[in-house]
């Protein structure tokens, strides 16, 4: 059986975990933490410091506004640490690696198998078709009420391709104020924002008369949280380090 402390419980997918941790016999919610009191069936606070349950590991789904005193409240309870919240700065990540040296940190931007599954097969698609002449691009989609863009899950399929590809390729944001054709080595991504889509990741490949589209479409929230109470029980136990999908896949 894992306790646990969650982290942005009032938010959407603080919710979902919720119901999710409902229906699991091997694990319960015994506090969590959010910016008003009320709303759960446990005790919510406003740090994780504050806690009065015990609990063995901290699920996050909050705000990148959040992070910084999130990983100072870790380190100094110990307390493992299962970071979901995106949108996090370039500063913010190395916090991130510096606190994992004292504490276990799983971080992804996104939970899924399937999402994980396909950033492996866009590398393989990438290794072949980039040097074939195939432009590289990635459109993702997601509800209104998304406040970062791109997605963490968009970046972080850029950063393994130009990982695949080299260093010579660059990510392309906003094309709007350039007047000039696209550069090869240009890894496009493109936010999509609207209704209650739940996120959707494409990788496009373009090339001459033919066109690859490797695609990951998310149906509901669930399984998010259902990734990240799978990454806290990994947790459990485990060193100081930053882990990540990889590795809960195995
Ligand atoms: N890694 C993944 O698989 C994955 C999946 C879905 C969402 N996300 C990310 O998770 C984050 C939350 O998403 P959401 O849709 O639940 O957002 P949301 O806005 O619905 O919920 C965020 C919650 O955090 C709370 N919060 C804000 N500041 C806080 C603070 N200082 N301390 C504690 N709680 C605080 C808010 O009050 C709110 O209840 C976003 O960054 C989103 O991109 C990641
Ligand atoms: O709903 C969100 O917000 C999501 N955020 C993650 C991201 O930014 O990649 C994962 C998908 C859902």
């Amino acid at each position: 059986m894992i306790s646990l402390c969650m982290h942005g419980c009032n938010g959407k997918m603080g919710r979902v975990i919720s119901q999710i941790v409902a229906e699991d016999p091997s694990s319960s919610i015994t506090c969590g933490v959010d910016l008003q009191s009320t709303g759960t069936e446990y005790p919510i606070y406003s740090s994780v410091t504050d806690c009065q349950e015990p609990f063995d590991v901290v699920i996050d789904f909050s705000t990148a506004a959040a992070i910084d005193s999130l990983l100072a409240q870790c380190t100094s309870l110990s307390k493992p640490l299962v970071l979901c919240t995106t949108g996090l700065s370039e500063v913010q990540r190395q916090a991130v690696a510096a606190a994992a040296e004292e504490i276990p940190i799983f971080y992804s931007a996104n939970m899924s198998l399937g999402v994980n599954l396909i950033t492996a097969l866009c590398r393989k698609a990438a290794s072949i078709l980039a040097p074939a002449g195939f432009d590289v691009e990635i459109i993702e989609r997601h509800h209104n009420q998304k406040i970062d863009a791109p997605s963490g899950t968009a970046l972080s399929m850029a950063e393994a391709l130009k990982d695949e590809l080299g260093d010579e390729y660059f990510f392309e944001l906003d094309r709007s104020a350039k007047r000039q054709k696209r550069d090869p080595k240009e890894i496009g991504i493109s936010a999509v924002r609207g209704g209650t889509i739940v996120g959707e990741h494409t990788v496009l490949f373009a090339g001459r008369d033919e066109l690859v589209e490797i695609k990951h479409t998310a149906l509901s929230k669930e399984i998010f949280a259902i990734g990240a109470v799978n990454a806290a029980k990994f947790l459990l136990g485990k060193a100081p380090g930053l882990y990540d999908m990889t590795q809960l896949i195995g």
